[in-house]
């Protein structure tokens, strides 16, 4: 088994054009034995990968061009789209919570000891990936370690992150210059995990001051829904998780982990929300305001909303959850409460200092930190993983050739 950073992982790859680059092939596997283990890298910066938000009212359009760009998702979803960023002026937050969670890991960093700067690149605004890997040449660092902002195993969170690690590579003509390593999927990580376990427990003393009883009170972990087909394909193709793949299944596993600490309450459900796409193209159900009508009809009187797939309280969290949820509750007589994102909570920061850490110094399988049976994820993406059938083939990196 090869690993090759710049080369493409997917199995069949007879039909589809010449990957545009093959970069830094031949990183070699662990000698550590462990699948999910890579030999240590004395990195030189941390690449911090994002996916960008407009920042103003003139950039919300071309903001929302460069994410659906080839993606098929009908123009009237555009323009509801752009409506819920036109109502915060334009502005998403993720930006400055990307800004946030920069300056923390700066200073846990800092505090640590560890001489790591971090640079900051999106898929979709400024800074651009290309940018961040400019800035990384100028300043001659050669070999990055990326952290990027999503937790799980899909096209959207892992994949398409590996896939604008090269395309800013080809970009830039950085090929042969850069290499780009990043940290496993960080689902099950004690450091994303505690911040959802402290909010559930404040939510659930929420709902008790409302003098609601845990018999009426349901928690609802919220993801990102994807079209069925991504979360088929998400995770290694060699893994069997069942036909909502590594994506549902990774999900369900935290939320079993946080009821565990989240005693009292017995009754839970993994929901999605923010569905594109066209109405004939599967995703993952149910929608998030569906339950939450059932619900009520179940006699349900509050929800504690924990909002599991997102690290931080950008659009997703602020429309879909913050703004519709919240009306749907509203409208069917459930109190309800909505637990905080990561964001920079310490145990999420430290928590990301301790995945690079992990790589650099070489942690060995068994003692890196998992909450669930599933991970620890894999330093390096194994063959077919999070591959997306609607958009065509584009190169990745940090995959393993199959
Ligand atoms: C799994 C997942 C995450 C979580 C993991 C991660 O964090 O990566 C995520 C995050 C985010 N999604 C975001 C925004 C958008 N996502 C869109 C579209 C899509 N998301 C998808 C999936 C995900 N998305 C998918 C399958 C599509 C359809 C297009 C396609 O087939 O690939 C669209 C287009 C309009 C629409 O269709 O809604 C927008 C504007 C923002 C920024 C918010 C802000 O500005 O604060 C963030 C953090
Ligand atoms: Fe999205």
């Amino acid at each position: 088994m090869t690993i090759s950073n710049g080369a493409f992982d997917q199995l069949d790859a007879s039909n589809l054009p010449e990957p545009v680059i093959v970069l830094n092939a031949a990183s070699d596997e662990a000698a550590s034995g462990a699948e999910h283990v890579t030999t240590p890298v004395a990195y030189d910066a941390i690449l911090l990968a994002s996916f960008g938000g407009p920042e103003g009212q003139d950039d919300v359009i071309p903001f929302l061009r460069n994410v659906t760009r080839g993606r098929g998702i009908p123009e009237e979803r555009l323009e509801e789209v752009a409506h819920h960023y036109r109502a915060f002026g334009g502005v998403s937050p993720i930006n400055d919570q990307n800004r946030e969670l920069k300056a923390a890991l700066e200073a846990e960093l800092e505090r640590r000891g560890v001489d790591l700067p971090v640079i900051w690149g999106n898929r979709n605004w400024t800074p651009y990936m290309r940018d961040a890997l400019t800035e990384a040449n100028q300043r001659g660092f050669t070999k990055l370690i990326a952290i990027g902002t999503s937790a799980y195993s899909s096209f959207s969170s892992c994949r398409q992150y590996r896939e604008d690690y090269a395309i800013a590579l080809e970009e830039t003509g950085l090929g042969d210059t850069i290499k780009i390593d990043k940290v496993r999927q960080f689902f099950d990580h004690p450091g994303f995990v505690q911040p959802f376990i402290d909010g559930v427990k404040q939510g659930l003393l929420d709902v008790a001051a409302q003098g609601i009883s845990p018999e009426e009170t349901h928690i609802l972990f919220a993801t990102h829904s994807i079209p069925s087909s991504d979360a088929e394909r998400s995770g290694p193709a060699s893994r069997g998780f069942g036909p909502d793949g590594a994506y549902a299944a990774q999900h369900l596993a935290v939320a079993e982990v946080v009821m565990s600490e989240a005693a009292g309450v017995e009754k839970w459900s993994l929901v999605y929300q923010s569905r594109s796409g066209p109405p004939s193209m599967p995703w993952l159900e149910p929608d998030i305001n569906d339950s939450i009508v059932e619900l009520a009809g179940q006699g349900i009187k509050a929800v504690v909303i924990v909002p599991l797939g997102f690290v931080s309280d950008h659009m997703e969290v602020k429309w879909d959850l913050d703004t519709e949820a919240m009306e749907t509750s509203e409208e069917n007589g459930i109190f309800a409460v909505r637990v905080p994102t990561p964001g920079v909570h310490a145990a999420y920061v430290t928590g990301l200092v301790d995945l690079v850490l992990e790589r650099r110094d070489g942690v060995p399988v068994a003692d890196r930190p998992a909450m669930t049976d599933l991970g620890p994820w894999y330093d390096v993406c194994r063959p077919g993983c999070c591959e997306n059938v609607r958009a065509g083939f584009k190169p990745a990196l940090a995959g393993v050739l199959p």
